[in-house]
């Protein structure tokens, strides 16, 4: 049978669902949207400052002035220094902590460049890292670089992943092999920089913004992310499902108890049922049908066929003036009294069977009549010698027979009868035999 859906099998419903519904709408807005930016500009300065040659003993003069939409870098390049520069400076960090840049993908520049040809510019991110960097020590950090000639329209694009390590940082520390790599991910400065000019002039830098742009979160990452989800869903709705299972393989473990239970509450009740069609309510003594079916199951036992068997039918003397005198219910209580003491006083295979109203019938197998008879007198004593109730005082008279062989019962029981029959004519309270 199936079980209806608990509320943690609903969850794990849900939970797909939303993440149907997730799935396409964040890879759809990380493919359109999810645009982080990053600006440079008067607007956004992050402590814009020149530097120039001087402190390497050059002699180049930067100066910078600010105005409301650029910024505006005055540059007269001496050559005293071997690499003359100058350089318009953002800070963007402070004690070695700076911005990840990694998920950035193109910088704009809007800006002109007067001076003369080559109109080379560069620009640096410079990246602290731990194992590398120190914070006394600026050139310590990674200098990841591009040197490219100016374009002739003030505003352009060009791809973040152009950047690489700068070979004069490179050479300067000693960096082996293996760290050469480009790394973005705390760059605590940008510079933009003059390129490699081989002779003294001015140059004038008027820039209105650097733009990074890059996704908040790379379609890469997102994917993974997504597939995390996806497993950790799918993991919770297996075990779910067999959690579900397995409560149902208990479930119906208990129905199946339940029903087992039940049908053994059902057999005993019918047991009950089929020993009160056989019996005597009043009495627990057989009816008739109970001695038809004990007689029947005896003739089916072979090795009991043909044994000798005894009839005794016994009848309360006077047993209507209890009734009158002392109530029906009296009368009731002296019949269960009565039937009491008999079954006490024979044995458990002798069937005691009330014939109708106060007469019974002792049906005993295995007996031969002189046995029967000293059976009927020992129960005769009985009678006389038992506490009634109400201080009664009760007797019964005794017909006692045998079963001839090839007799039927019947035949039995009317010579019993007939006994009994003189037992009550001859003064009642007496056993005669058949
Ligand atoms: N209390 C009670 N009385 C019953 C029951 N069945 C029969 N009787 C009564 O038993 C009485 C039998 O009376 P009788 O057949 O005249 O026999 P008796 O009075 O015993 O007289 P004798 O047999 O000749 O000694 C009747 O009054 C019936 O009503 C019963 O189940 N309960």
């Amino acid at each position: 049978m199936n079980q209806p859906p608990s509320r943690a099998m609903k969850m794990a419903q849900y939970l797909v669902g939303l993440l149907l519904l997730l799935t396409p709408t964040l890879l759809i807005w990380q493919h359109f949207g999810m645009t982080r930016v990053l600006e440079l500009s008067p607007r956004q300065p992050h402590g814009a400052r020149v530097t120039d040659d001087r402190y390497e003993k050059g002699n180049t003069v930067a100066s910078l002035v600010q105005t409301r939409d650029a910024l505006v870098m005055r540059c007269e390049l001496g050559m005293a220094y071997q690499w003359p520069f100058c350089k318009l400076q953002f800070l963007l960090g402070e004690g070695g902590k700076g911005v990840d840049f990694s998920q950035f993908d193109t910088i704009t520049f809007d800006m002109n460049y007067e001076g003369p040809s080559p109109r080379k510019i560069r620009l640096y991110l410079i990246n602290f890292e731990p194992e590398l960097s120190t914070v006394d020590d600026w050139n310590s950090q990674r200098f990841n670089q591009i040197e490219f000639e100016l374009p002739a329209q003030p505003t352009f694009t060009i791809p973040v992943n152009l950047l690489r390590t700068a070979d004069w940082w490179k050479d300067m520390r000693k960096v082996p092999l293996a760290q050469t790599y480009t790394r973005l991910d705390n760059v605590t400065a940008v510079e933009l920089s003059t390129g490699g000019i081989g002779r003294a002039q001015v140059v004038t830098m008027e820039l209105r913004s650097i733009q990074f742009r890059g996704k908040w979160i790379s379609k890469t990452r997102l994917l993974m992310y997504l597939v995390y989800a996806w497993i950790a869903c799918g993991i919770f709705g297996l075990s779910l499902s067999l959690l579900h299972f397995r409560s149902g393989l208990l479930a119906s473990q208990s129905r199946l108890e339940l029903l087992a239970t039940i049908n053994k509450a059902l057999e005993l009740e019918a047991r009950e049922l089929a020993d009160q069609a056989h019996t005597d309510p009043l009495t627990g003594a057989l009816n008739r049908q109970g001695l038809r079916e004990a007689l029947m199951r005896r003739l089916q036992t072979p090795e009991h066929y043909g044994e000798g068997m005894a009839v005794v039918f016994m009848d309360l003397d006077h047993f209507k003036q209890i009734n009158d005198r002392h109530g029906h219910n009296t009368g009731d209580e002296v019949l269960r009294h009565f039937a009491a003491i008999i079954r006490r006083e024979v044995r458990a295979s002798d069937k005691l069977v009330r014939w109708g109203g106060e007469e019974f019938l002792l049906v005993c197998p295995e007996t031969h009549i002189e046995h029967a008879a000293m059976l009927a007198e020992k129960l005769r004593v009985a009678m006389t010698t038992q506490e009634w109730p109400h201080g009664l005082r009760v007797t019964s008279s005794f017909g006692v027979t045998e079963l001839k062989p090839e007799e039927d019962i019947g035949a039995a029981i009317t010579r019993a009868d007939s006994a009994l029959y003189a037992a009550k004519s001859n003064g009642r309270n007496r056993v005669e035999v058949a």
